[in-house]
C-alpha cells in the first residue's frame, strides 16, 4: 500500500482505494492481493457513450455530475419542414382587373385588397388657403351676379379713402395711428376739381339736407397719399365713374388687400384681405341689404344672421353683421354694413332715388375658421407656416 501511495497521484490513489473496497477488488491485509481477474471502467465507457452522442439513464448521469465529470448545458434549434403552402416558386397574385385577368379569373388568384393602406402622399404645389377661399368666394360673387372691381391700386389718396366717403378729416382713424402714411410720393397728382369742391362744400357746410361737419376742410390733408385702410375706397371711386354715365344699376364687389397701423397679435395684422359687395339701385332700402346679406352668407354656409346697430361715417345705418357658425355652435362676429350716406353719394352726381347698400367682411376670418387656425400669423404674413399649407385639406365653404 504504502508503496502504491508514493508511486501514484494522490487524487488517482485515492479514488482507487475507495473503488477497491466498495467492489470487493482486492483483498487488503499486510499484501494487497487480486481478487478479481477483470475490472470494468464503467466511468469511461459512460464518458465515450457521452461523447457519441447516447442517452443516458437519470442515475448515471446524476453520479457523474456530482464528480464534477460533466456539466449540463442548452441550446435551442429549429426544425424547418415544408407547410402547406410550400412552392418552389413564388406565386404572383392577380391585382387588377383587367380583362385578360377577367378571361383567366379561374385559374388566377386574386390578392386581397387591403383597405388600411394609406395613399400615397402627393408631391404637389398647394395653394394657400386664402387663395382657396378666395376662388369660392368670387365664385359666390359672380353666381349672385356681381362684377369685380379693379382694386389693383394698394397707394390711394386721403380724398378716395376718407373725404369722398364723407370721413371727417379730424376723425382719429385718419392720423397715423391707424393709417400708413407715403413718404414718396407724398401727395396725389389729380382729383376731380368740381367732385372735390362738392366734398368741401357738403363736409364744411353740408348741403342734400345735411349740416355738414362745421370745420375747416383742407385739401392738403386730402391729397396725401396712403396705404389704402379699406377697399370702400375702391367703390368710392367706382360709384364716381358711374355717376358720371347715364344710369344704370350695378352690383360691384372685390377682394383684395387692405393696410392698417396695428399692433399685430393672433387675430391682427397690418394687412390683410377684405371682401366688400355693393349693389347701386334706385329705390332700395334697409330690407334690400339684410335680403342680400341673407343670400350671400347663407352661401357661405350661415343662414342665420343678427344685427347690431353701428356706426361708419359714410352709412346711415350701418350694421355689424353676426352669423351663427353651426360648426362653432356659436354666434361670431363676421363683418360690417349699412347704406351709402346721401352726403357720400349726391355729391358724386347720383340721381337722388339711387341707393347703395353695401358691406365689408376680412377674408382670414373665415378661412381661420374654415381651417381651424387660432393664429393668423400662421396663415398670413412673413411667418407663414409653410407646413400648414402642405396638410390642409379642400375645404368648402357652404352646407347648403
Ligand atoms: N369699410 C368698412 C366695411 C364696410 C363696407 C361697406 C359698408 C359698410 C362697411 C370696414 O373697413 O370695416
Amino acid at each position: 500500500m504504502d508503496e502504491l501511495k508514493r508511486k501514484l497521484d494522490p487524487s488517482v490513489f485515492n479514488i482507487g482505494r475507495s473503488q477497491v473496497g466498495k467492489h470487493n477488488w482486492v483483498q487488503l491485509g499486510k499484501q494487497v492481493s487480486r481478487k478479481v481477474q477483470h475490472v470494468k471502467d464503467k466511468v469511461k465507457n459512460l464518458l465515450l457513450q457521452i461523447q457519441e452522442g447516447m442517452e443516458l439513464d437519470e442515475s448515471s448521469l446524476n453520479s457523474l455530475k456530482t464528480r464534477s465529470l460533466i456539466e449540463s448545458k442548452e441550446w435551442k434549434g429549429y426544425s424547418v419542414k415544408k407547410g402547406p403552402n410550400y412552392a418552389p416558386k413564388r406565386k404572383k397574385f392577380a391585382t387588377d382587373l383587367t380583362r385578360e385577368n377577367l378571361q383567366t379569373w379561374k385559374e388566377l388568384q386574386f390578392k386581397e385588397y387591403n383597405f388600411n393602406a394609406k395613399g400615397q402622399p402627393l408631391d404637389a404645389g398647394h395653394l394657400h388657403p386664402l387663395l382657396k377661399v378666395r376662388k369660392q368666394l368670387k365664385d359666390i360673387f359672380r353666381q349672385m351676379g356681381f362684377e369685380e372691381m379693379p382694386t389693383n391700386n394698394f397707394v390711394e389718396s386721403s380724398f378716395w379713402n376718407f373725404d369722398a366717403l364723407f370721413q371727417p378729416q379730424q376723425h382719429p382713424a385718419r392720423d397715423s395711428h391707424d393709417t400708413f402714411f407715403l413718404k414718396a410720393p407724398s401727395t396725389t397728382r389729380e382729383l376731380p376739381e368740381d367732385y372735390v369742391e362738392r366734398v368741401k362744400q357738403v363736409h364744411e357746410s353740408g348741403g342734400y339736407g345735411s349740416r355738414g361737419y362745421n370745420y375747416d376742410w383742407k385739401r392738403e390733408e386730402a391729397n396725401k397719399n396712403l396705404l389704402r385702410t379699406h377697399t370702400t375706397a375702391v367703390s368710392s371711386r367706382m360709384l364716381y365713374a358711374l355717376a358720371k354715365k347715364p344710369f344704370t344699376p350695378k352690383k360691384y364687389f372685390s377682394i383684395d388687400r387692405v393696410f392698417r397701423n396695428e399692433a399685430v397679435d393672433r387675430t391682427h395684422l397690418a394687412e390683410f384681405h377684405q371682401i366688400e359687395g355693393l349693389v347701386c339701385d334706385r329705390g332700395l332700402t334697409l330690407g334690400d341689404l339684410i335680403g342680400v346679406l341673407h343670400d350671400f352668407f347663407s352661401r357661405l354656409g350661415m343662414s342665420k344672421l343678427r344685427f347690431k346697430p353701428a356706426y361708419n361715417p359714410y352709412t346711415e345705418p350701418s350694421m355689424e353683421i353676426f352669423g351663427y357658425h353651426e360648426g362653432l355652435g356659436k354666434w361670431v362676429e363676421v363683418g360690417n354694413s349699412g347704406m351709402f350716406r346721401p352726403e357720400m353719394l349726391l355729391p358724386m352726381g347720383l340721381p337722388e332715388d339711387v341707393r347703395v347698400i353695401a358691406w365689408g367682411v376680412s377674408l382670414e376670418r373665415p378661412t381661420m375658421i374654415l381651417y381651424g387656425i387660432d393664429n393668423i400669423r400662421d396663415l398670413f404674413g412673413h411667418k407663414v407656416d409653410l407646413d400648414l399649407i402642405k396638410r390642409n385639406a379642400i375645404c368648402r365653404i357652404g352646407i347648403e
